[in-house]
């Protein structure tokens, strides 16, 4: 008997991208993405009618890159962007924020090790490789949002990210579950780390499942020990609701 939840045809799968489906790496762009990955996810999109969606920290266009050619429903920077299955992409784009990138240009030049990256409506900086300048990190970005409320600090693995206030997975699963396919389904969510909390959450509000990766405090119901068991899992569900659609 598998201990962990098993999927139904009546399921939507949430699934977070760094670190659930894929293994972290040092840099954002040295992650591997393993061979069978994206017909796994496909196989199990269709066995659920659509209702399997990414959500992400990452833009949505960098997921499609890493996935490519998987182009399923996904929630890219936290739900500031957010494709529905049919492909329609909602999101507000503005403009990048030039006092932000301002702010750390000289904390970047000072120190090589840190890593910027721009997304459409925040800023990333990654002290994977520097974790003793966490601090000073900090205490940049918090100087650079200082007088502007409207945009709030988020934290994750060894990066810090400012965004504008109003948007969090959680949100963005409760987005997807107001449309179809993904109405009226258990919703099944899976991810790693701070920012997925507010997903477990929202799967919670809809009486649905949540899963945690590795270790650290959560609210979420069930636990993996790592990305390998989550591949694990996908594969059996992906193999059971196979025979599902064969009787
Ligand atoms: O919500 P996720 O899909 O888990 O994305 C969260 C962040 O993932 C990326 O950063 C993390 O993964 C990197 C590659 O393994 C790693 O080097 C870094 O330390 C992690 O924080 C991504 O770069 C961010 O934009 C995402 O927000």
């Amino acid at each position: 008997m598998y201990e962990k939840p098993i999927l139904s045809t009546q399921s939507a799968l949430f699934l977070d991208f760094d670190g659930t489906l894929v293994d972290l790496a040092e840099e954002p762009c040295s992650i591997q993405v393993p061979a069978f990955l994206c017909q796994l996810l496909n196989d199990i999109n269709e066995q659920l009618s659509g209702s399997l969606a990414i959500i992400s920290g990452r833009q949505i266009e960098v997921l499609d890159h890493f996935l490519k050619p998987l182009k399923i429903a996904t929630a890219g920077v936290h739900g500031i962007e957010r494709r529905c299955s049919k492909g329609l992409i909602h999101g507000v784009k503005y403009p990048k924020y030039d006092f932000l990138f301002k702010a750390c240009i000289k904390l970047i030049e000072a120190f090589p090790s840190l890593v910027l990256e721009q997304k459409i409506m925040s800023l990333a900086l990654h002290f994977r490789k520097a974790p003793e300048l966490e601090k000073l990190c900090r205490d940049v970005f918090e100087n650079a949002i200082k007088n502007k409320p409207e945009f709030t600090l988020i934290s994750g693995k060894y990066v810090i990210e400012i965004m504008p206030n109003g948007f969090s997975k959680g949100a963005a699963i409760l987005d997807y579950m107001k449309e179809k396919p993904f109405m009226g389904r258990t919703p099944v969510f899976i991810g790693d780390d701070l920012t997925d909390e507010t997903g477990f959450e929202a799967v919670h509000c809809c009486n649905g499942i949540s899963i945690k990766v590795g270790s650290g405090q959560t609210n979420a119901q069930h636990r993996f020990n790592n990305v390998a068991e989550v591949h694990k899992w996908l594969l059996l569900n992906s193999d059971f609701l196979k025979k599902k659609d064969n009787n």
